[in-house]
Protein backbone atom coordinates (compact mmCIF):
# COMPACT_ATOMS: atom_id res chain seq x y z
CA UNK A 1 0.00 0.00 0.00
CA UNK A 2 1.04 3.87 -1.11
CA UNK A 3 1.41 6.08 1.74
CA UNK A 4 1.36 8.88 -0.83
CA UNK A 5 -1.13 9.08 -3.29
CA UNK A 6 -4.34 7.32 -3.87
CA UNK A 7 -5.48 3.78 -4.17
CA UNK A 8 -9.08 2.47 -4.82
CA UNK A 9 -10.42 -0.71 -5.47
CA UNK A 10 -13.60 -1.88 -6.39
CA UNK A 11 -15.44 1.69 -5.50
CA UNK A 12 -19.25 1.30 -6.15
CA UNK A 13 -21.48 4.35 -5.60
CA UNK A 14 -25.32 3.66 -5.41
CA UNK A 15 -27.62 6.51 -5.24
CA UNK A 16 -30.42 4.75 -4.61
CA UNK A 17 -31.49 2.72 -7.78
CA UNK A 18 -28.73 4.91 -9.85
CA UNK A 19 -25.06 3.23 -9.92
CA UNK A 20 -22.88 5.97 -10.53
CA UNK A 21 -19.57 4.46 -9.82
CA UNK A 22 -18.92 0.57 -10.76
CA UNK A 23 -16.36 -1.43 -9.27
CA UNK A 24 -13.82 2.33 -9.76
CA UNK A 25 -9.83 0.57 -9.22
CA UNK A 26 -7.22 3.68 -9.79
CA UNK A 27 -3.71 4.03 -8.21
CA UNK A 28 -2.50 7.71 -8.61
CA UNK A 29 0.72 7.99 -7.02
CA UNK A 30 1.88 11.14 -5.79
CA UNK A 31 4.32 13.81 -8.05
CA UNK A 32 1.40 13.51 -10.67
CA UNK A 33 -0.94 15.86 -12.45
CA UNK A 34 -4.24 14.14 -13.00
CA UNK A 35 -6.63 14.49 -15.54
CA UNK A 36 -10.18 13.26 -14.52
CA UNK A 37 -12.32 13.79 -17.94
CA UNK A 38 -15.56 12.38 -18.82
CA UNK A 39 -18.79 13.24 -20.33
CA UNK A 40 -21.72 14.77 -18.04
CA UNK A 41 -22.58 12.21 -15.50
CA UNK A 42 -19.93 9.56 -16.14
CA UNK A 43 -19.39 10.18 -12.32
CA UNK A 44 -16.13 12.15 -11.82
CA UNK A 45 -17.88 14.60 -9.04
CA UNK A 46 -18.66 11.55 -7.19
CA UNK A 47 -15.22 9.80 -7.28
CA UNK A 48 -14.13 13.41 -6.11
CA UNK A 49 -16.44 13.96 -3.42
CA UNK A 50 -15.14 10.51 -2.58
CA UNK A 51 -11.83 10.97 -2.16
CA UNK A 52 -12.72 14.17 -0.28
CA UNK A 53 -14.17 12.45 2.70
CA UNK A 54 -17.33 14.50 1.87
CA UNK A 55 -19.67 12.14 0.73
CA UNK A 56 -20.09 8.36 2.42
CA UNK A 57 -22.48 5.25 1.77
CA UNK A 58 -20.21 3.63 -0.93
CA UNK A 59 -18.76 0.06 -0.93
CA UNK A 60 -14.71 -0.52 -1.23
CA UNK A 61 -11.43 0.17 -0.58
CA UNK A 62 -10.34 4.02 -0.86
CA UNK A 63 -7.25 5.51 0.80
CA UNK A 64 -5.49 8.26 0.18
CA UNK A 65 -1.96 8.13 1.11
CA UNK A 66 -2.66 5.03 2.96
CA UNK A 67 -5.70 6.50 5.31
CA UNK A 68 -9.26 5.59 4.41
CA UNK A 69 -11.48 8.77 4.14
CA UNK A 70 -11.77 11.24 7.07
CA UNK A 71 -10.39 13.05 9.25
CA UNK A 72 -6.80 12.06 9.03
CA UNK A 73 -6.87 11.92 4.97
CA UNK A 74 -9.19 15.13 5.06
CA UNK A 75 -6.36 16.91 6.94
CA UNK A 76 -4.28 16.11 3.74
CA UNK A 77 -6.85 17.21 1.23
CA UNK A 78 -7.22 20.34 -0.52
CA UNK A 79 -10.62 20.11 -2.30
CA UNK A 80 -12.28 22.69 -4.46
CA UNK A 81 -16.03 21.69 -4.85
CA UNK A 82 -17.69 22.54 -8.27
CA UNK A 83 -19.79 24.61 -5.85
CA UNK A 84 -19.09 27.86 -3.99
CA UNK A 85 -18.83 27.46 -0.65
CA UNK A 86 -17.88 30.38 0.78
CA UNK A 87 -20.08 32.97 2.57
CA UNK A 88 -21.58 35.51 -0.13
CA UNK A 89 -20.61 38.31 1.87
CA UNK A 90 -17.52 37.49 2.54
CA UNK A 91 -14.38 39.48 0.75
CA UNK A 92 -10.91 37.83 -0.22
CA UNK A 93 -9.58 38.94 2.91
CA UNK A 94 -12.38 37.23 5.01
CA UNK A 95 -12.14 34.54 3.13
CA UNK A 96 -8.34 34.51 3.68
CA UNK A 97 -9.07 34.64 7.19
CA UNK A 98 -11.44 31.83 7.07
CA UNK A 99 -8.95 29.18 5.85
CA UNK A 100 -6.40 30.41 8.23
CA UNK A 101 -8.62 29.23 10.66
CA UNK A 102 -9.95 26.12 9.31
CA UNK A 103 -6.53 25.00 7.82
CA UNK A 104 -3.58 24.17 9.66
CA UNK A 105 -1.54 23.87 6.61
CA UNK A 106 -2.71 26.79 5.14
CA UNK A 107 -0.16 29.49 3.86
CA UNK A 108 -1.93 33.03 4.16
CA UNK A 109 1.26 34.74 2.33
CA UNK A 110 0.81 32.80 -0.86
CA UNK A 111 -3.00 33.01 -1.12
CA UNK A 112 -2.26 36.58 -0.79
CA UNK A 113 0.37 36.86 -3.68
CA UNK A 114 -2.52 34.71 -5.86
CA UNK A 115 -5.06 36.78 -5.32
CA UNK A 116 -2.64 40.15 -6.24
CA UNK A 117 -1.31 38.11 -8.94
CA UNK A 118 -5.05 37.27 -10.73
CA UNK A 119 -5.57 41.22 -9.98
CA UNK A 120 -8.97 40.32 -7.89
CA UNK A 121 -11.06 43.27 -7.12
CA UNK A 122 -10.45 42.69 -2.89
CA UNK A 123 -13.13 45.43 -1.87
CA UNK A 124 -15.35 43.19 -3.06
CA UNK A 125 -17.90 40.42 -1.54
CA UNK A 126 -18.04 37.02 -2.98
CA UNK A 127 -21.50 37.78 -4.44
CA UNK A 128 -20.43 40.89 -5.86
CA UNK A 129 -17.76 39.16 -8.16
CA UNK A 130 -18.08 37.40 -11.52
CA UNK A 131 -18.26 33.08 -11.58
CA UNK A 132 -14.24 33.89 -13.02
CA UNK A 133 -13.51 36.28 -10.38
CA UNK A 134 -14.73 33.46 -7.54
CA UNK A 135 -12.92 30.68 -9.20
CA UNK A 136 -9.62 32.58 -9.06
CA UNK A 137 -10.09 33.09 -5.73
CA UNK A 138 -11.19 29.73 -5.06
CA UNK A 139 -8.14 27.87 -6.85
CA UNK A 140 -5.90 30.88 -5.23
CA UNK A 141 -7.51 29.45 -2.04
CA UNK A 142 -7.14 26.08 -2.72
CA UNK A 143 -3.53 25.63 -3.94
CA UNK A 144 -2.06 27.67 -0.74
CA UNK A 145 -2.85 25.05 1.23
CA UNK A 146 0.68 22.49 1.79
CA UNK A 147 -1.55 19.67 1.03
CA UNK A 148 -0.63 16.24 -0.37
CA UNK A 149 -2.98 15.60 -2.09
CA UNK A 150 -5.19 18.49 -4.34
CA UNK A 151 -8.48 17.57 -5.49
CA UNK A 152 -9.88 20.40 -8.29
CA UNK A 153 -13.73 19.90 -9.74
CA UNK A 154 -14.01 21.54 -12.65
CA UNK A 155 -11.61 24.62 -11.46
CA UNK A 156 -11.51 26.66 -14.66
CA UNK A 157 -15.14 26.20 -16.01
CA UNK A 158 -15.80 29.90 -15.82
CA UNK A 159 -12.60 31.58 -16.75
CA UNK A 160 -12.14 33.37 -20.03
CA UNK A 161 -9.53 31.05 -21.92
CA UNK A 162 -6.93 34.15 -22.04
CA UNK A 163 -6.80 33.47 -18.30
CA UNK A 164 -6.87 29.98 -17.72
CA UNK A 165 -3.44 29.59 -19.34
CA UNK A 166 -2.26 32.51 -16.66
CA UNK A 167 -3.98 30.57 -13.58
CA UNK A 168 -2.80 26.87 -15.14
CA UNK A 169 0.55 28.22 -14.72
CA UNK A 170 -0.05 29.45 -11.38
CA UNK A 171 -1.37 26.39 -10.65
CA UNK A 172 1.81 24.49 -11.30
CA UNK A 173 3.95 27.05 -10.34
CA UNK A 174 2.56 26.61 -6.51
CA UNK A 175 2.15 22.66 -6.93
CA UNK A 176 4.77 20.56 -4.82
CA UNK A 177 6.12 18.34 -7.15
CA UNK A 178 5.99 15.46 -4.22
CA UNK A 179 2.01 15.98 -4.24
CA UNK A 180 -1.02 14.67 -6.52
CA UNK A 181 -3.44 16.37 -7.95
CA UNK A 182 -6.55 15.39 -9.51
CA UNK A 183 -8.08 17.56 -11.25
CA UNK A 184 -11.78 17.15 -13.29
CA UNK A 185 -12.78 18.81 -16.72
CA UNK A 186 -14.12 19.15 -19.95
CA UNK A 187 -11.43 21.56 -21.23
CA UNK A 188 -9.03 18.95 -21.85
CA UNK A 189 -7.33 20.89 -24.60
CA UNK A 190 -6.86 23.78 -22.14
CA UNK A 191 -5.25 21.53 -18.96
CA UNK A 192 -3.18 18.79 -21.74
CA UNK A 193 0.31 20.58 -20.76
CA UNK A 194 -0.34 20.86 -17.26
CA UNK A 195 -1.53 17.09 -16.92
CA UNK A 196 0.82 14.22 -16.97
CA UNK A 197 -1.57 11.06 -16.48
CA UNK A 198 -5.21 10.25 -17.90
CA UNK A 199 -8.17 9.15 -16.20
CA UNK A 200 -11.39 8.62 -18.41
CA UNK A 201 -14.60 7.68 -16.60
CA UNK A 202 -17.31 6.89 -18.64
CA UNK A 203 -21.17 5.57 -16.74
CA UNK A 204 -19.11 5.13 -13.67
CA UNK A 205 -16.49 2.94 -14.96
CA UNK A 206 -12.87 3.57 -16.14
CA UNK A 207 -12.37 3.75 -19.57
CA UNK A 208 -9.10 4.33 -19.94
CA UNK A 209 -6.01 5.10 -17.12
CA UNK A 210 -2.38 5.86 -18.39
CA UNK A 211 0.70 8.18 -18.58
CA UNK A 212 -0.49 10.95 -21.04
CA UNK A 213 2.84 10.95 -23.17
CA UNK A 214 2.51 7.38 -23.36
CA UNK A 215 -0.69 7.69 -24.75
CA UNK A 216 0.30 10.28 -27.38
CA UNK A 217 2.90 8.11 -28.55
CA UNK A 218 1.01 5.47 -28.86
CA UNK A 219 -1.70 6.83 -30.57
CA UNK A 220 -0.52 9.98 -32.55
CA UNK A 221 -3.24 11.87 -30.72
CA UNK A 222 -3.69 14.62 -28.41
CA UNK A 223 -5.61 13.37 -25.30
CA UNK A 224 -7.79 15.94 -26.30
CA UNK A 225 -8.42 14.25 -30.12
CA UNK A 226 -8.11 10.96 -27.89
CA UNK A 227 -11.02 11.97 -26.03
CA UNK A 228 -13.53 12.58 -28.76
CA UNK A 229 -12.21 9.19 -30.24
CA UNK A 230 -13.12 7.37 -27.26
CA UNK A 231 -16.19 8.32 -26.58
CA UNK A 232 -17.35 8.85 -30.48
CA UNK A 233 -16.49 4.81 -30.73
CA UNK A 234 -18.79 3.69 -27.29
N1 LIG B 1 -27.25 13.28 -4.99
C1 LIG B 1 -27.54 12.54 -6.06
N2 LIG B 1 -28.66 11.80 -6.11
C2 LIG B 1 -28.94 11.03 -7.19
N3 LIG B 1 -28.15 10.93 -8.28
C3 LIG B 1 -27.03 11.65 -8.28
C4 LIG B 1 -26.66 12.49 -7.19
N4 LIG B 1 -25.48 13.09 -7.49
C5 LIG B 1 -25.13 12.64 -8.71
N5 LIG B 1 -26.07 11.78 -9.19
C6 LIG B 1 -26.01 11.07 -10.47
O1 LIG B 1 -24.80 10.34 -10.53
C7 LIG B 1 -24.23 10.43 -11.84
C8 LIG B 1 -22.82 10.96 -11.73
O2 LIG B 1 -22.87 12.31 -11.34
P1 LIG B 1 -21.56 13.19 -11.18
O3 LIG B 1 -21.97 14.53 -10.67
O4 LIG B 1 -20.57 12.43 -10.39
O5 LIG B 1 -21.08 13.30 -12.70
P2 LIG B 1 -19.97 14.19 -13.39
O6 LIG B 1 -19.12 13.28 -14.20
O7 LIG B 1 -19.29 15.04 -12.38
O8 LIG B 1 -20.84 15.09 -14.37
P3 LIG B 1 -20.64 16.59 -14.96
O9 LIG B 1 -19.56 16.50 -15.99
O10 LIG B 1 -21.97 16.88 -15.58
O11 LIG B 1 -20.31 17.51 -13.81
C9 LIG B 1 -25.18 11.28 -12.67
O12 LIG B 1 -26.01 10.44 -13.43
C10 LIG B 1 -25.98 12.04 -11.64
O13 LIG B 1 -27.28 12.34 -12.11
Amino acid sequence: MMDTGIEVTGLTKDYGRFRALDHVDLALPAGHVAGLMGENGSGKTTLLKILAGVLSGWDGDVRICGRRPGPESKAMVSYLPDASFLPDGARSLDAIALYARFFGDFDARRAREMIDFFELPEGRTLKELSKGMREKLQIALAMSRRARVYLLDEPISGVDPAARDIILRAVLENFDPDALMVLSTHLIADVEPLIDTVVFLRHGKVLLHGDADDLRAQTGLTIDALFRKEYASC
